[in-house]
């Protein structure tokens, strides 16, 4: 079997550049496209791109998803900024084009998926719940992807396990000072130099506090995941979002 022909939109930037170098140095793939801001999508037909890296801003990611999809091209989409309404456009372009996959990972991370799912299962133990997320001061969306999912989930759990609002006797508040509700969980995002990304999820109960946290070093921790998304979303068409779906994790 031939290597599969890899492309990577936004590949000057922060993640792009790791992608460009995972990819290339990844025997069964060969990466045929990297493009920039104001580069052509058309290079990706030209190139023969079978599968798109997308690793850009909120902003771009729909228009370069409806276009590759639209053409039969794979997605594995790093981008954030997903809402029930991106992803509503992004399954309508999925269904005139049923063969074409499109993975969206909120995060790359083994680990981070791993917190996810290890948040997700604590939830329900815990009458309290608040998540801080942490980054470099350069990224362009807050909460991060990954804290708005991680909420989703402990909020899901939560909410099958009968657990109502949580305690929280404020009166008054500056605004923010009790971060942002998502799903019912207050998150508090952190933009501070010398970060790349970090997250932790704190329960609380009586006498006891659990902490799960997660702490990426450098952006190459992001690359096993984004190389597993390329090799699984050209056997896998539809949307998957989460890349727990292409890793075996036991329930
Ligand atoms: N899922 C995950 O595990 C991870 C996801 N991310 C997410 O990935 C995205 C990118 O992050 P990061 O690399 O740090 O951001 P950067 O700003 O470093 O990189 C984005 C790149 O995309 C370029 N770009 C913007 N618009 C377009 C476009 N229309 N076409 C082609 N290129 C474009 C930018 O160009 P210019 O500089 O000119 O604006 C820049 O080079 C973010 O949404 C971030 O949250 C990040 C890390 C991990
Ligand atoms: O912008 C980043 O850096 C990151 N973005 C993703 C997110 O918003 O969760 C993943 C990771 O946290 C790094």
């Amino acid at each position: 079997m031939g290597k599969l022909r890899v492309a990577v939109i936004g590949a000057q930037g922060r993640m792009g550049t790791e992608a460009v170098r995972a990819v290339t140095a990844a025997e069964d793939l060969e990466l045929v496209a990297a493009l920039g801001r104001g580069d052509r999508l058309d290079a990706l037909v030209e190139a023969g791109a079978q599968v798109a890296v997308e690793l850009t801003h909120p902003d771009a990611v729909l228009e370069n998803l409806e276009f590759c999809v639209r053409r039969g091209i794979h997605g594995v989409v790093g981008t954030t900024g997903w809402t029930e309404e991106r992803l509503a456009s992004l399954r309508g372009w999925l269904a005139d084009s049923p063969a074409t996959g499109v993975l969206i990972a909120p995060n790359f991370g083994i680990g981070a998926v791993l917190t996810m799912r290890f948040a997700q299962q604590a939830a329900r133990f815990f009458e309290s719940v608040e998540i801080i997320e942490s980054h470099h001061p350069g990224k362009a969306d807050a909460p991060s992807g990954t804290a708005v999912r991680t909420a989703q989930l402990v909020g899901a759990a939560r909410r099958a396990a009968d657990r109502g609002e949580q305690p929280d006797a404020t009166m008054t508040a500056l605004d923010g000072a009790r971060g942002a509700l998502v799903d019912g969980v207050p998150v508090h995002s952190v933009r501070l130099r010398g970060l790349v990304a970090h997250q932790e999820v704190r329960f609380g109960d009586e006498g006891e506090v659990l902490t799960i946290s997660h702490d990426s070093m450098n952006r190459s921790s992001f690359m096993p995941g984004v190389l597993l998304g390329v090799r699984r979303v050209v056997e896998t068409p539809g949307l998957t979002f989460g890349l727990e779906h292409f890793l075996d994790l036991d329930d």
